[in-house]
């Protein structure tokens, strides 16, 4: 099943070609990390889901039904966190839940339960403390609570962590991966790391259209590079590894990477017997894991 679906989504702002035929697909249940440099068109991409912008091109379905601009059809089943969420600071949380569930149509009392329990959801006090005294970590969980608030299939939030501290960044994602299995979630970040932690499915933007879409474990699977990873104490005595070695490597620092075909022991024990015979000596011998970083690099360089 599919909750969103973007067919050959084209965008233009005056002379620069955004996105340029893009197909997204996010399974529902899903929670979809969605990648991009710096300008990629991740936010377009999303306000062009939210009917927020017109669209130039192409068709966006949300649960089945046509996205269009001004129109909040698919709305009624999308809560969205945006990158910078803006309140009335002399509310409190309580005041500002009950004003967007009555712009959207909710009434009580199933308003105030239900502002009662995403509060706890998002472990906010439901007391008399205005929105102004918040830190960001507690702005970022009001905004998904008023997200949650209409109970959404699908979430969407651009760039949720970017402005918190590790330890804010560790509860927010910890809040929506206990999300899972209650809706689906695409969320945008620069934060692959992120991405790693809690999403099982991953779309990295580039040039326009997704270059890489799919589950993570099997992207990390095809994208596998082969390699033993060496650490030296320094960075001359890498240099000189990498002379002595008679191989091809590509030395970072005090790391020295060496791609292998198949066999895994066979080459450490060639890389450690030319090494040892010149008396250089690893710190570390490992085998390199693919990260989602490798990909995106390989896909958007
Ligand atoms: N309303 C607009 N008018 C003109 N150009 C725009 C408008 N909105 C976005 N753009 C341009 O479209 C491109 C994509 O912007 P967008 O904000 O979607 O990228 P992004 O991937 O979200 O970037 P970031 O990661 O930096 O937030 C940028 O070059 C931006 O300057």
């Amino acid at each position: 099943m599919t909750i969103l679906d973007l067919q050959r989504v084209t965008k233009r702002f005056g002379d620069k070609q955004v996105l340029k035929g893009l197909d997204l697909t996010v399974p529902t249940g899903a929670i979809f990390g969605f990648v991009g440099e710096n300008g990629a068109g991740k936010t377009t991409t999303m306000k062009l889901i939210l009917g927020l912008d017109t669209l130039d091109g192409g068709q966006i379905t949300v649960a089945g039904q046509p996205v269009r601009y001004g129109r909040a059809v698919a709305n009624q089943v999308v809560g969205y966190l945006p990158d910078v969420p803006a309140y009335y600071g002399y509310m409190t949380s309580t005041e500002y839940l009950t004003l967007c569930g009555r712009l959207t149509g909710m009434r009580e009392p199933d308003l105030s339960n239900r502002i009662t329990e995403m509060l706890r959801t998002v472990d906010l006090p439901q007391n008399k403390h205005r929105i102004h005294g918040f830190s960001r970590g507690m702005k970022q969980r009001l905004g998904i609570a008023q997200a949650l608030l209409n109970r959404p299939q699908l979430l969407i939030c651009d760039e949720p962590t970017s402005a918190l501290d590790p330890n804010g960044r560790s509860e927010f994602l910890k809040l929506l991966a206990s999300l899972r299995g209650e809706m689906t979630i695409l969320f945008s970040t620069h934060i692959l790391t992120d991405v790693e932690r809690i999403s099982d499915q991953v779309g990295i933007l580039h040039a326009g259209v997704l270059q890489v879409q799919g589950n993570l474990t099997a992207l990390k699977h095809r994208y596998a590079r082969s390699q033993v990873q060496l650490k030296f104490a320094s960075s001359a005595i890498a240099q000189q590894a990498v002379a002595v070695m008679g191989r091809p490597a590509t030395q970072t620092a005090t790391h020295v990477a060496v791609p292998f075909q198949d066999d895994y022991a066979a080459t450490v024990a060639a890389v450690l017997k030319a090494l040892l015979a010149a008396h250089v000596v690893p710190l570390a011998v490992d085998r390199q894991e693919t990260s989602l970083e490798d990909i995106f690099r390989e896909v958007t360089t």
